[in-house]
Parts: structure tokens; C-alpha cells; sequence
């Protein structure tokens, strides 16, 4: 079906010659062309909202950097706005939410959560247009934040080095919050379906704030609706990613999901052991790209001896926009050279 399709052999944890590789946050300001077209609009969302420069932008790097995979370009707050909770990327700053949620009435002012996808029609096109471009290159990863991320997100308004507000609404009032995960779980599932029946061919759940929970909140507020979500999806390969959460990756190793993402701080042989019979994905530290490139092609072959078979290659965590793209293709191109041993 697809002309290199090592990515998903992969991720069903079929055995393969080399491991496939892709970059989060690959579309993006780390390209030149991303950069061009970027300045030519009036922000992020512009793009995000235009399928066909979508599209494009998705494509860039498999053209540019011969990754295995696409991931297409959107972000996790689509979901947020489509329940009726506008944001503004702000430059240099990040999401800014005007509006957020600090009551049982808030939660009920949202739209129900089974009208989340007809609010997002615009990514849906833009699966196709990338579907149509990509013309059976390489499979297309479609994702979403995992509900506790979102909900950091929408309690409290932005990003935070602590997410107090957001833990705070945990203690404070439990089912209030379950009410609001819920809701979010029914909007993503709803939207997570829609993008595999337009071409996603895995998805990927981002829990970019799982660390900030403990253990047994992450247990009562995260898992059981990333498991949720995973069983809903069923038939799909999903890829769980809860970014440092050391804590978590027995509970993530128990889940109905393929692949599981380690951030660059994870011990891989630790992983190894705590997450049985599933594909892992990861984990070189971003900023190992600034190195000379001959010396990122060395840590790159060392961490692919690490991790041995049933590894998709990737950093630990989105790439960072101001790397160099010569340190990004040592990356890459130090993986496609990689052969597995035996
Ligand atoms: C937490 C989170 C967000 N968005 C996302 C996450 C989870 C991953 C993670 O932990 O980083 C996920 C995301 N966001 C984006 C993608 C596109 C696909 C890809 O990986 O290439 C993906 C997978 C585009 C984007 N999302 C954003 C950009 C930069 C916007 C720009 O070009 O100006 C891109 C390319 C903006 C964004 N979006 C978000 C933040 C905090 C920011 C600001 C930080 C920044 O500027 O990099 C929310």
C-alpha cells in the first residue's frame, strides 16, 4: 500500500532491517520552507486552518528530510476550542486561553462533547489534501493531547511551570473534575475516529504534563482515560507518550496501545523491562542535535545499539525550532544508514 511503509511494520512490531525514524515537531520552524511560508500568514492558526498549506507544511519534511512517517500538522488545542474554549498563540509565549474553566457551570457552558468533530471539518481536510499529496509515500500519524493535557490547558489557561490551578480543581473537586475528563475523553474519541477514517494511519496521545501529577492521581486522572481512549481506538496502532512521568511507565506498559514514547531523561533498559512486548519510541535528547553533526551521528548510532529491535527512532521530545537543520539530517540520515545486527 505504501511505498515504504517501515514505519507501521514497526509499530506492529514486526521485525524490520533498520528502524524507521521521524522527528516530533517536525513540520515546523526548524525548515526554511515552513519559515517562508509562516511569515507569509497571520499566525499559527492560520495555517493550522487551511487545509491545503496544512497539507504542504505536513509534506516538507518527508520531502526535506526523507522521514518514514508524516505527522500532520495541527496542534493538541484544537480539541479545547472545538468544546467552545477559544485560544491565541501568542509569539514567543505560547497558547493563551481568555476564558477558562473554574466551575461546574463553566463545564456546562461547553458544547456537548459529541459535537466536538463537526467543529473540526478543517482538519479532516486537511488529512485529505496531505492524503492526496503524500500519494502513498509514506503513512500519515494523526494525534491528540491526552485528556489530562487538555485539561491542565483549559483550567489553567496556558502553560505553567506547576499547573497549580489545575491540580488544585483535582483535590478541590474530584468529580467536577472527572466530569470535565470525560467530556474531553468523549470529544477526543469522537474526533480520534474521524481522523483514522480519513487516512490516520497510527495516533498519538501526548501527555506533555503527566509529570506533574502523582502517582495515584495520574492512576485516577490520566491512565483510565488514555485507556479509554486506546480501547476506543482499537484496530489502530496508538502511540502513548507521557512525558516525564517515571512513575507511570508500568501502568502505560499495561495498556491495550503499540508503541510507547520515552522522553530523553527515561532509563531504556528500565523501560525495556516495565514495558513488555511493546514497540518503543524515542528518545534522544533534543538538544544533542546542536553537536558537531559527526558527533550526532555517533550518539545516534549509540542509542539505536541501546534500544535494540522493535524501536522507532525519535527524539525525546518535540524538536527544538531553533536547531540546525544539518544536526536534524545527521540524525536522520545516521538511522537509515543503521542495519540491525543480526
Ligand atoms: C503541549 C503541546 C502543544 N501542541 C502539541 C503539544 C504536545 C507535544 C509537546 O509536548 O510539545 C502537539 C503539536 N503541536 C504541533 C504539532 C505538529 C506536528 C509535528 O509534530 O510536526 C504537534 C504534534 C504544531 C505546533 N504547535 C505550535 C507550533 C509553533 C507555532 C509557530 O509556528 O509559531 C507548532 C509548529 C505552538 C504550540 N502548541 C502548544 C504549545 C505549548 C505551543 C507553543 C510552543 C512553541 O511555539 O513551540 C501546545
Amino acid at each position: 500500500m505504501y511505498q515504504n511503509d517501515l514505519f507501521l511494520r514497526a509499530a506492529r512490531g514486526e521485525s524490520v532491517e533498520r528502524p524507521p525514524v521521524w522527528l516530533m515537531r517536525q513540520a515546523g520552524r526548524i525548515l526554511p520552507q515552513y519559515r517562508a511560508l509562516r511569515a507569509s500568514l497571520s499566525g499559527f492558526k492560520e495555517l493550522v486552518s487551511s487545509p491545503d498549506l496544512a497539507a504542504e507544511v505536513t509534506i516538507q519534511p518527508v520531502d526535506e528530510l526523507g522521514v518514514d512517517a508524516a505527522i500532520i500538522f495541527s496542534d493538541i488545542l484544537v480539541i479545547p476550542e472545538a468544546l467552545g474554549l477559544d485560544y491565541t498563540m501568542v509569539e514567543k509565549v505560547g497558547p493563551r486561553f481568555p476564558r477558562t474553566i473554574r466551575s461546574q457551570a463553566d463545564v456546562d457552558a461547553l458544547r456537548p462533547a459529541e459535537e466536538a468533530p463537526a467543529h473540526l471539518g478543517y482538519v479532516f481536510d486537511a488529512l485529505d489534501a496531505t492524503k492526496r499529496r503524500l500519494d502513498n509515500r509514506v503513512p500519515l500519524i494523526g494525534f491528540a493531547g491526552a485528556p489530562w493535557t487538555i485539561f491542565a490547558y483549559m483550567v489553567e489557561g496556558g502553560g505553567s511551570k506547576t499547573f497549580s490551578k489545575a491540580r488544585r480543581m483535582l483535590y478541590q473537586d474530584p468529580q467536577m473534575s472527572h466530569r470535565l475528563l470525560e467530556k474531553i475523553t468523549t470529544a477526543t474519541a469522537a474526533y480520534l475516529k474521524k481522523k483514522v477514517r480519513h487516512g490516520a494511519d497510527l495516533i498519538q496521545l501526548f501527555d506533555s504534563w503527566a509529570g506533574v501529577l502523582p502517582p495515584n492521581h495520574y492512576q485516577e486522572f490520566s491512565l483510565r482515560y488514555i485507556e479509554q481512549l486506546c480501547r476506543e481506538l482499537e484496530g489502530t496502532p496508538v502511540t502513548v507518550f507521557a512525558k516525564d512521568a517515571r512513575h507511570a511507565i508500568s501502568g502505560i506498559g499495561k495498556l491495550p496501545c503499540q508503541v510507547v514514547q520515552l522522553d530523553w531523561i527515561a532509563d531504556v533498559e528500565r523501560a525495556r523491562t516495565l514495558v513488555p512486548g511493546k514497540v518503543l519510541q524515542g528518545n534522544m535528547d533534543p538538544a544533542q542535535l546542536y553537536a558537531p553533526t559527526d558527533q550526532v551521528a555517533e550518539a545516534t548510532r549509540a542509542m539505536l545499539d541501546r534500544f535494540g529491535r522493535h524501536h522507532i527512532a525519535n527524539l525525546g521530545h518535540g524538536v527544538y525550532p531553533d536547531t540546525p537543520l544539518e544536526g536534524v539530517k545527521a540524525f536522520v540520515n545516521a538511522v537509515k544508514d543503521y542495519r540491525y545486527a543480526d
